[in-house]
């Protein structure tokens, strides 16, 4: 007897509460093919979102630290290019072990569609009161095997237009940029080392996370493969 090749295909779970997980994933890569960079309005599942936005309003003065610029041994406060305070992320709280889980997700989901070989991740909650801007830089440098792909995310509920704090992106030749509006759930990613980008002055605090993606730095910073 001739066998059907029927297949049955595992649609992806659409939990309400959780979001269209799978669905912002796919998104999220299709826009880094064609464009380098992706916006989702809303696009963080609504619980980890409302999770997430707890735990920053908890989070005391003295957890956040003034942020600081370049990595590592030059890593340093510079109050002209940035002026925000942040927190970094542990798995230590079940809100940033849910956050990390998403992150890690979102990275395996990545290297298979885009091989983008995404190896760690680390990010930061960060408060810009008001006032509190961080002027045009890059994420990454190229040819430094660092930072692959930029995630941003926001919790400001009710994010007015005259609140200011939008992100500027910096999408193409002739200083052409998008703005992106921080508001609830809103959840940004672009290629590190491609896209310029600033935070304008707020008008209020603001609050978001900003995490990083890196490839594995010590296979790819080699640059003759091995004979
Ligand atoms: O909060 C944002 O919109 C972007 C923050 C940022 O560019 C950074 O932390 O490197
Ligand atoms: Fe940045």
């Amino acid at each position: 007897m001739k066998q059907t090749n029927v297949v049955a295909l595992k649609l992806p779970a659409r939990n309400s509460g959780e979001g269209d997980v799978p669905h912002l994933y796919e998104t999220i890569a299709n826009d880094l093919l064609t464009k380098g960079y992706s916006v989702n309005i809303g696009g963080l599942p609504p619980d980890l979102t409302h999770a997430l936005w707890t735990q920053v309003q908890q989070l005391s003065r003295r957890e956040f630290a003034p942020a600081g610029i370049g990595r590592e041994q030059d890593h340093m406060v510079n109050n002209f290019v940035r002026s925000d305070e942040i927190c970094w992320i542990t798995g230590e709280s079940e809100t940033g072990a849910s956050w990390l889980e998403w992150a890690t997700q979102l990275q395996a989901y990545l290297n298979r569609r885009l091989l983008l070989g995404l190896f760690s991740f680390e990010s930061h909650y960060a408060h810009y009161a008001q006032g509190d801007f961080y002027k045009k830089h890059l994420d990454a440098f190229k040819g430094e095997a660092n930072r692959t792909l930029s995630l941003v995310a926001y919790l400001n509920p009710g994010w007015q237009p005259d609140d200011g704090g939008e992100l500027v992106l910096y999408t193409g030749e002739d200083d052409q940029t998008l703005r992106v509006t921080p508001g609830f759930g809103t959840v940004v990613a672009f290629l590190s080392e491609e896209f310029p980008h600033e935070v304008l002055p707020a008008q209020r605090d603001r609050y978001s996370i900003a995490g990083w993606f890196r490839v594995n730095q010590s296979s790819s910073a080699r640059v003759d493969p091995p004979a």
